[in-house]
């Protein structure tokens, strides 16, 4: 007894050896990025009414998935927060700086930063794209940095294909400019990623939020590796953020690897799954199968969706399609299809149009699109631009000419 009570064996224990990091394994499915600190982007007000970019997007789209135990049957990974040289493949230093270090941790000459007080009195650099001084800077760079591990994920096999639940969006944040509820481009940042860290060699970017990926667009306009096509409202111009003209097909190398097909008509009649299955028939599909990229990334914004008032949107696509176009899209690229939330306010719409893409993602069975969506020819303006895209793109896409009238 009185050995066992002697002071404790004392060996002279080599030190541990440096760990090689513990290769994750995922099950070989589908992916989900997300996690609860992009919540903490809150405007200081604290009214949801003030801002529909909120919080409450992402707690509902989470605990949507999992009361429907989508969750469960998706690999969740392990999410991360982008570094700041990731941050630095599609903004400058400054920007970086600016709006992804700890504001407390600056040094004083960055003082000069430009936010100003909003009507709701918190601060912001415009009305909508609000800032908070403790969390923006932290939710910001785990929104890119999900997308990025994702794709990252996907492109090297460890995943069959995934979707990215974060907030904020990212499509509209240019170089050095925060706008429209964006500060940083996760979609883009993970495009570059991939391009530098994996052997995928062309990529496809699909962004069917109602608004253009200004951003985006031109991040890759002269990359002929990288495919920009936006399907959104556009109204010659009139529609925020006001670029996305249907003649904008990339410059230089990238010159036909820029594909908009920019809905006019300002709501009379707002476009629907008509219009957007049409879009995919006879554009989006046949060039992007002539492509052939090596993985597919979707900007899935959702405020095209039903149930989002005109200034946000005013279209009514259904969350079936939204399913249907993500069950199309995985017919490209052996079905390695990465979606990253972008836009979309109204909750149950944007809860619905989540729950089918990764259902389709799963391979469950969808339901149909209404049939008489099914069956409606587009309307007037939906067909005067596809013809405009179409007669535009068959000088680049050999394929689309056989849609010439
Ligand atoms: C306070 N503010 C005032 C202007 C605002 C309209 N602004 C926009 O819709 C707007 C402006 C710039 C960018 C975007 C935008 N939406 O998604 C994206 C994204 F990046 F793609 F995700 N960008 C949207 C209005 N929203 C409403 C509104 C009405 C009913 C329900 C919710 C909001 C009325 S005016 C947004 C909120
Ligand atoms: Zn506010
Ligand atoms: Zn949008």
């Amino acid at each position: 007894l009185a050995r066992t009570q002697s002071s404790p064996l004392v060996l002279s224990i080599p030190p541990p050896e440096p760990q090689e990091p513990t290769p994750i394994s995922y099950r070989y499915t589908t992916g989900i990025a997300y996690d609860s600190i992009m919540q903490k982007h809150e405007c200081t007000c604290g009214n949801h009414a003030n801002h529909p970019e909120n919080a409450a997007r992402l707690q509902s789209i989470w605990s949507r998935l999992q009361e429907t135990g989508l969750v469960n049957r998706c690999e969740k990974i392990k999410s991360r927060r982008a570094t700041i040289e990731e941050l630095q493949s599609c903004h400058s230093e400054l920007h970086t700086i600016l709006y992804g270090t700890n504001p407390m941790h600056r040094h004083r000459l960055l003082d000069h930063v430009q936010f100003c007080i909003l009507p709701c009195g918190g601060i912001g650099v415009d009305s909508d794209t609000v800032w908070n001084e403790m969390h923006t800077y932290t939710a910001v760079r785990m929104a890119a940095g999900c997308v990025t591990e994702l794709a990252l994920r996907v492109a090297n096999k460890d995943l069959k294909n995934g979707f990215a639940v974060v907030r904020p969006p990212g499509h509209h944040a240019e170089m050095s400019t925060p706008m429209g509820f964006c500060y940083f481009n996760s979609v883009a940042i993970a495009a570059k990623q991939l391009k530098e860290k994996s052997k995928v060699n062309k990529i496809l970017i699909v962004d069917w939020d109602v608004h253009h990926g200004n951003s985006t667009q031109q991040n890759f306009f002269n990359d002929p590796n990288v495919l920009y096509i936006s399907i959104h409202r556009h109204d010659n111009g009139n529609f925020f953020p006001g670029t996305g003209n249907p003649t904008d097909c990339g410059s230089g190398d990238g010159l036909g690897f820029n594909v908009n097909i920019a809905f006019g008509g300002a709501l009379n009649p707002p476009m629907g799954d008509a219009e957007y299955l049409a879009a995919f028939r006879t554009i989006l599909m046949p060039i992007a199968k002539e492509f052939n990229p090596d993985i597919v990334l979707i900007s899935a914004g959702f405020d095209a969706a039903i149930g989002h008032p005109p200034p946000l949107g005013g279209y009514n696509v259904s969350s079936a399609c939204f399913g249907h176009m993500t069950r199309e899209l995985m017919s490209l690229a052996d079905g390695r299809l990465v979606l990253a939330l972008e836009g979309g306010y109204d909750l149950p719409s944007i809860c619905d149009a989540t729950e089918l893409c990764i259902k389709a993602l799963l391979g469950d069975e969808l339901p149909p699109v209404k049939e008489e969506e099914l069956c409606r020819a587009p309307c007037k303006p939906g067909q005067e631009t596809l013809e405009e895209t179409i007669k535009i793109q068959a000088k680049h896409w050999p394929c689309v000419q056989k849609y010439l009238g």
